[in-house]
């Protein structure tokens, strides 16, 4: 099983940028077509991506909302490419037939961003909308914005949405949702609390947006040992009684549900870094 923990944006129109992400710690490298690109600069971000791939350099990319003129163009661009991105980030998804037709178009994975009230809305058929589907987050910073409600941080005017893209992740087979960015980025301390409190609630890995995030993202999402040594401990008992029930040495019940999270937390521990595929990660 191999997993990806941080997920770091840079710039399109960034060339300097996007070769010291690719050059650094992340994980993954998400280049932004969309929201960090000033309007005037879509095309030349374009090219930058197109060149890049032709170049070799295996990353992610997010294009504009695909019914907008730019992600129309940053879709048939990445299309008619014959070096094609890791996969797509799709901004702003609401639409089921519009994710199938960026799928169909571009042949790799998809990833739709839900950042608004009917995206929310529409989860699970986003996550179903077509097997190169491979991963469903939130985009907090517009959620809140189309929600009128109060943003940033860990705003608890979001835990139903954040619950909510949980489920519907899971509901439909696909890794858990990797978490949305953290805007306070000279805040370390913030977002180690609010990246622990993310996978407290069923995110795991990251979307960042400064190299300065990465570290703190990776020790969040590596195994605990405590919790991988329970895990061994329970397996192990389970293999040698053949129990299906029974009061751990800490007093905890245990039964098919916990043996399921051992086998996870074990996974995850054996896990490498780097490229995950659908549904190997849960
Ligand atoms: C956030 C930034 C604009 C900050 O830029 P700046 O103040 O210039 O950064 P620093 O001076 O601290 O940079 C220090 C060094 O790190 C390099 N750097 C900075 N950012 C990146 C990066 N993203 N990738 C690679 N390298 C980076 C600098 O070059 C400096 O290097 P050196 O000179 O060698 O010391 C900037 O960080 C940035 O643009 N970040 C990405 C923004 C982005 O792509 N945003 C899109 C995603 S946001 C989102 O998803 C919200 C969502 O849609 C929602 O609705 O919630
Ligand atoms: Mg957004």
């Amino acid at each position: 099983m191999t997993v990806i923990r941080s997920w770091l944006y840079v710039p399109g129109d960034r060339p300097d940028r996007i070769a010291k992400a690719l050059a650094g710690p992340a994980d993954a490298v998400v280049v932004d077509l969309e929201d960090a690109v000033a309007v005037a600069a879509k095309e030349d971000a374009r090219r930058t991506v197109l060149t890049t791939l032709a170049e070799g350099a295996e990353f992610f990319v997010r294009v504009n909302a695909p019914a907008t003129p730019a992600g129309e163009a940053d879709v048939s661009a990445l299309a008619t490419a014959e070096a094609k991105p890791a996969g797509v980030r799709v901004p702003k998804a609401e639409d089921p037939a519009e994710l199938r037709r960026v799928a169909d178009a571009l042949g790799v994975p998809v990833y739709p961003i839900l950042e608004s009230a009917l995206g929310v809305e529409n989860a699970l058929a986003l996550a179903t909308a077509h097997p190169l589907v491979a991963g469903i987050s939130l985009g907090e910073a517009d959620l809140a914005a189309d929600l009128r409600v109060a943003g940033g941080g860990d705003s608890t005017a979001l835990t139903w949405p954040r619950s909510r893209v949980v489920v519907a992740a899971r509901a439909a087979g696909l890794p858990s949702p990797v978490q949305s960015v953290w805007t306070a980025v000279r805040d370390l301390d913030g977002l180690r609390t609010s990246t622990e409190a993310g996978r407290r609630a069923g995110f795991f890995g990251r979307s960042v947006i400064h190299p300065s995030q990465i570290p703190v993202v990776h020790e969040v999402c590596a195994p605990d040992p405590a919790e991988t040594a329970w895990a061994s401990e329970l397996l192990g008992r389970l293999a040698s009684s053949g129990d299906a029930a029974w009061i751990d040495d800490h007093g905890q019940f245990v039964d098919a549900a916990v043996v399921a999270r051992a086998q996870w937390v074990l996974a995850l521990a054996g896990s490498k870094e780097k490229h995950v595929e659908k549904g190997t990660h849960s």
